[in-house]
């Protein structure tokens, strides 16, 4: 049987003078080594997107992390921080896109962007600098550090008591990177609190009723091979897709 196959929505950004489609390797090496599949990058299309044509071959949908921000107009709100990215093109395909997924039972995975972008799409909101909420941590990375002290243990999530990643990571916390000054603030209805942060920011929570629909705002993908934690979401993952591909002809 064919690997299950893992719709990867890239970012579009400007290399230079030219505009791209992009997915960092870490989330597309994730996508192989962590959880068995083939990953497929759908451009940033927006409102050109062909979702039947791209849910058609879809066997999961894995969101990235990314520098940009969610636009903020998407949850009612002015941008805070102009100098801060947006990528409308990624919003544009993303959002409607996992969606789509959801109301189909297509397994999903979002990651950091990811995770925000699909309590937007359900009607949640962010806080747009989470360092300047009053009683809330600095969850953002130092970009001029080394990308192994970026991507390094940062701070303790609590793990929700009889969760799917308490029961997966037989854990009650765990120790997680950050790189994010975004956030929850208010959780889309039908999401279910995961992890939080010891600032109770939500680090983690799954879509109700969906077979496998997990966001994180920390990152696995970052040398998934040599973390057990990140092994064993990416592996869960993988076993949720192989399930939608045996069950879907
Ligand atoms: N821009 C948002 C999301 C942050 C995010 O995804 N960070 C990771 C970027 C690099 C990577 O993909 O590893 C925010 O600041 O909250």
């Amino acid at each position: 049987m064919r690997r299950p196959i893992v719709i990867v929505p890239a970012c579009k950004r400007s290399k230079g003078d030219h505009p791209t489609h992009t997915v960092q390797t870490k989330y597309i090496d994730a996508v192989v080594q962590g959880a068995g599949c083939m990953p497929l990058i759908v451009p940033a299309l927006g409102g050109q997107t062909d979702i039947d044509a791209v849910l058609s071959v879809a066997d999961d949908v894995m969101l990235t992390g990314a520098t940009s921000n969610v636009d903020a107009a998407l949850y009612g709100q002015a941008v805070h921080d102009p100098s801060l990215p947006l990528d409308p093109a990624r919003d544009a395909t993303t959002l409607p896109l996992l969606r789509a997924a959801i109301e189909r039972g297509i397994p999903l995975f979002g990651i950091c962007r990811g995770f925000q972008e699909i309590n937007v799409a359900l009607g949640g909101t962010l806080h747009q600098a989470v360092q300047e909420v009053p009683g809330m941590m600095d969850h953002r990375d130092r970009p001029g550090d080394p990308l192994d002290v970026q991507y390094g243990p940062a701070h303790r999530v609590r793990l929700a008591e009889g969760g799917l990643l308490a029961g997966l990571l037989d854990a009650r916390d765990i120790t997680v990177n950050s790189l994010h000054g975004q956030g929850v603030a208010l959780l889309a209805p039908g999401l279910t609190v995961e992890a939080v942060a010891d600032d109770g920011l939500v680090e983690a929570y799954t879509v109700d009723g969906a077979a496998f629909a997990l966001a994180v705002q920390w990152h696995p993908e970052w040398r998934v091979t040599g973390d057990a934690v990140s092994m064993k979401l990416f592996h869960a993952f993988g076993l949720a897709c192989h399930s939608y591909q045996e069950r879907i002809p």
